[in-house]
Order: C-alpha cells, then sequence, then structure tokens
C-alpha cells in the first residue's frame, strides 16, 4: 500500500513562539506533515536542534554572522543551509513545499510571503503585519495565483471558521474579541509607570514579546482589524471590537439575519495553527478542552479608546487607508523595540505613533516600492523620536 501525501511545511520564524508550537502540532501528526523548511533570524542553537530533529531540505539563519556555526553543527546532514536575509527569499522560491507557515514577526515577514504565494504555494498566516502594511497587493496575488490563505491568528482563525458553509450568506458585521491584556481597567496615571516585565505578562496567552506588548497597549486589536478588513473584505463599519478578559470565545460573526456564530475553545494557539496547516480536515487531538461547569462567567464590555489609545489611532489607519497602515506599523515596530529595551514608557509608544502618523507623506494608492519607502521613513522619523 503507497503511503498517504503528506502535506511538506515551511515553517518561516520556525524558533518562534508560532513556529514552535507548530512544530508541535507536526510532530503529533507525522501521518499528515513533514518539514520541508525551517528559518530562524537569531536563534542557531534552537535552529540546530529542529534541523536535526525534523530533518528539513533547508534551513536559513537569517542573521548572516551566525551562518558558520549552523553548517559546521550541520555538516553531517543532508539539510541545506543558507544565511542571510536574502536567503528566505531564496527557500521561499523552492518549488518542494505545498505550504507556507508565515510565523516571522513584523514586516521581515512581507517579502519571503509575497514569494510564496507568486510561487502559488498556500500561506497559512500567522504574521498580521504582513496584511496589516500591503494588505491589497497581498490578497489580489492570492486571488491571482489562486493561493488560499488560512488564518492563524486565534481571532480571524475563529471567523474563518465561522463562515465555513456561509459562502452564499452576507456578514453583517464581525465582533473581534480582545482579552484586554494585563491593563485592563487601568488609567494613563498608571500607565505612566508601568515596566516592560510587566506589560510582558498576558493574562491568557503566552506569545512573542512584540505581539505581547501589542497586547497591552491594544495595537494587537487595531492591527487585527485591519487584517479581518483584508481576509474577510470587510468595510471599517462591519469591524467591531469587544473586550472579552476570559479569551474563551475567539471572535464572532454576526449573519443579516441577526444570528451570531462564535468560535470557543481555550487559549491555546496549537489549535488555529492546526487548523490552518490540516484545512480542510479537523484533525483529533488530545489538547485539554474547556470545561464550561468550571468557567463561572464569560463578560463582555466597550474597549476603553481613551486611555489605549493605540486602537483609535489603528482605527484611523483602517479608514484612511493607503500607506497609513504602513506607517502605523513601522512606527509601533521602532516603539515596541524601544519600549522593550526600557528606552522610552509604556504612553510614549502612542506618542511615537502618533507623531509619525502626522509627518509621513500619505500616498492613497501605494505599490510596493512605495510601501517598502513609507516603511523605511517612518521607522527612520520614529527613530529619530526616540534616544536610541
Ligand atoms: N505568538 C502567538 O501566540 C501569536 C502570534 N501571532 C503573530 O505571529 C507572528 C509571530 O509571532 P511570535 O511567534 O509570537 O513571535 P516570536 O518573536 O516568538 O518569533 C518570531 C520568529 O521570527 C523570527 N524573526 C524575527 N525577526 C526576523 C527577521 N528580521 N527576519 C527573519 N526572521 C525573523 C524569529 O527568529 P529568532 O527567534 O531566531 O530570532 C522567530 O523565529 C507575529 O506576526 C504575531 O503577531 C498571531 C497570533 C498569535
Ligand atoms: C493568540 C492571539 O491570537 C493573540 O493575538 C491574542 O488574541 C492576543 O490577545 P489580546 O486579545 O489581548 O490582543
Ligand atoms: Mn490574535
Amino acid at each position: 500500500m503507497s503511503e498517504a501525501i503528506k502535506k511538506r511545511i515551511a515553517v518561516f520564524g520556525s524558533t518562534g513562539s508560532i513556529g514552535t508550537q507548530a512544530l508541535e502540532v507536526i510532530e503529533a501528526h507525522p501521518d499528515l506533515f513533514e518539514v520541508e523548511i525551517l528559518t530562524a533570524q537569531t536563534n542557531d542553537k534552537l535552529l540546530i536542534e529542529q534541523a536535526l530533529k525534523f530533518n528539513p531540505n533547508a534551513v536559513v539563519i537569517a542573521d548572516e554572522s551566525r551562518y558558520e556555526k549552523v553548517k559546521l553543527a550541520l555538516e553531517s546532514t543532508d539539510v541545506k543551509v543558507f544565511g542571510g536575509e536574502n536567503a528566505l527569499d531564496e527557500v521561499a522560491d523552492f518549488d518542494t513545499y505545498d505550504m507556507m507557515l508565515a510565523a516571522i514577526v513584523g514586516f521581515a515577514g512581507l517579502k519571503p510571503t509575497l514569494r510564496a504565494i507568486e510561487n502559488g504555494k498556500a500561506i497559512a498566516l500567522a504574521n498580521k503585519e504582513t496584511l496589516v502594511v500591503a494588505g491589497d497587493l497581498v490578497m489580489q496575488l492570492a486571488v491571482e495565483k489562486r493561493v488560499p490563505i488560512i488564518p492563524v491568528d486565534s481571532e480571524h482563525s475563529a471567523i474563518f471558521q465561522c463562515l465555513v458553509g456561509e459562502t452564499r450568506n452576507r456578514i453583517e458585521k464581525i465582533i473581534l474579541t480582545a482579552s484586554g491584556g494585563p491593563f485592563l481597567g487601568k488609567k494613563p496615571n498608571f500607565l505612566v509607570n508601568v515596566k516592560r516585565d510587566h506589560a510582558l505578562q498576558h493574562p491568557n496567552w503566552k506569545m512573542g514579546a512584540k505581539i505581547t506588548i501589542d497586547s497591552a497597549t491594544l495595537m494587537n486589536k487595531g492591527l487585527e482589524m485591519i487584517e479581518a478588513k483584508w481576509l474577510f473584505n470587510l468595510t471599517p463599519e462591519q469591524i467591531e471590537v469587544v473586550i472579552h478578559p476570559q479569551s474563551i470565545i475567539h471572535s464572532m460573526v454576526q449573519f443579516e439575519d441577526g444570528s451570531i456564530k462564535a468560535q470557543m475553545g481555550l487559549p491555546d494557539m496549537k489549535l488555529p495553527i492546526q487548523y490552518a496547516l490540516a484545512f480542510p480536515q479537523r484533525v483529533a487531538n488530545n489538547n485539554p478542552r474547556p470545561n464550561f461547569k468550571k468557567i463561572p462567567i464569560l463578560s463582555f464590555e466597550p474597549p476603553d479608546v481613551k486611555t489605549f489609545r493605540n486602537l483609535s489611532l489603528a482605527e484611523m489607519a483602517l479608514e484612511k487607508g493607503g500607506n497609513f497602515p504602513c506607517i502605523l506599523n513601522a512606527a509601533n515596530e521602532i516603539a515596541v523595540w524601544a519600549f522593550l529595551n526600557n528606552r522610552i514608557g509604556f504612553l510614549d509608544i502612542t506618542a511615537v505613533i502618533e507623531k509619525t502618523l502626522q509627518k509621513i507623506n500619505y500616498i492613497e494608492k501605494p505599490n510596493l516600492t512605495d510601501y517598502f519607502e513609507s516603511d523605511g521613513e517612518a521607522r527612520n522619523f520614529a527613530a529619530s523620536l526616540i534616544r536610541m
């Protein structure tokens, strides 16, 4: 009997929070998946361990200074080792994989993802910044190349799951749930003094540092509004955010008849990762299940946009469109990096973004070069506001 065909996965960002959980999912389902490509930026040690365990065709260490170390460690294997940022694009062009899990953090994920789409590869998309920056170009290319973009982000996976079987039915609105982060209910007089270690304590999810700070400032939900616009072809009026501190309902879809579908589960990214990798199949697993007898309350409240102004800035960028979301994203990446390195305070993150949005020229219909230039200009300006 011939062996069933396995989906060959290219895990871009394999050393991160999503990447490592994806490898757990793949390891748990050796009958369905195999690892074709692994990529890391700096974590050479983990990349080597992963390569020895999963025996991929190729690995990339994007930080070129670590290339020799990885090459040497994998010398006795037949794993091809590549170094440098351009190598990400090079391996995205390989024809030996079926699906890219796009799990690099930030703007750096955009180019390899576009290359994969160009090459007709299915995308399991965790990297929300790709759609925030250039959602119009990414979705247009995906349509042209008939490439499915399956969301991994928990809220978008929830909406995607709610929409299965609803292709003929119009969405009235989607309701994106937000945990509120570690500072839910806090006011500026408290936030002015918070430090990175406190902001990194997400109440429900264990994630990479950048997205954890975005959750604390509510920028994460703003980025997710823009991500949802492109994934589901929605107007800003169709996208609502509600605080749901328990993170059990991962998001909801309201249809024209007033019926609302929600997708629920424990806050564990292995489910949306598995769903995206295996789509359209649901695959059995042993992950813990919620016990509703032990969850006394599922509560909801409006977001405090006066305190968490990043959400308003992102809403403004969503409405204005053009290169505004790209500028917002670049300034946010710089400001979050500065906060994580104790260079600026928590509330300064918003100030840096706001000033950068005021400074960089608006372009109504940017092309890819415009997006790269806007990103660079916004980063330079945001960095100039910070004592680097
Ligand atoms: N973590 C989560 O639960 C969720 C994450 N997401 C999204 O998924 C993406 C990944 O998040 P997360 O896993 O938390 O992030 P992490 O910071 O944990 O991991 C990021 C990964 O990207 C690599 N990387 C970082 N910078 C670069 C670069 N310039 N070039 C190439 N590779 C790079 C890192 O390599 P190295 O570690 O080797 O330096 C690492 O493998 C983000 O866009 C995030 O918003 C969405 C929903 C949930
Ligand atoms: C797991 C995931 O998808 C994150 O984006 C998560 O939703 C962050 O939580 P917040 O709701 O606090 O932004
Ligand atoms: Mn999310």
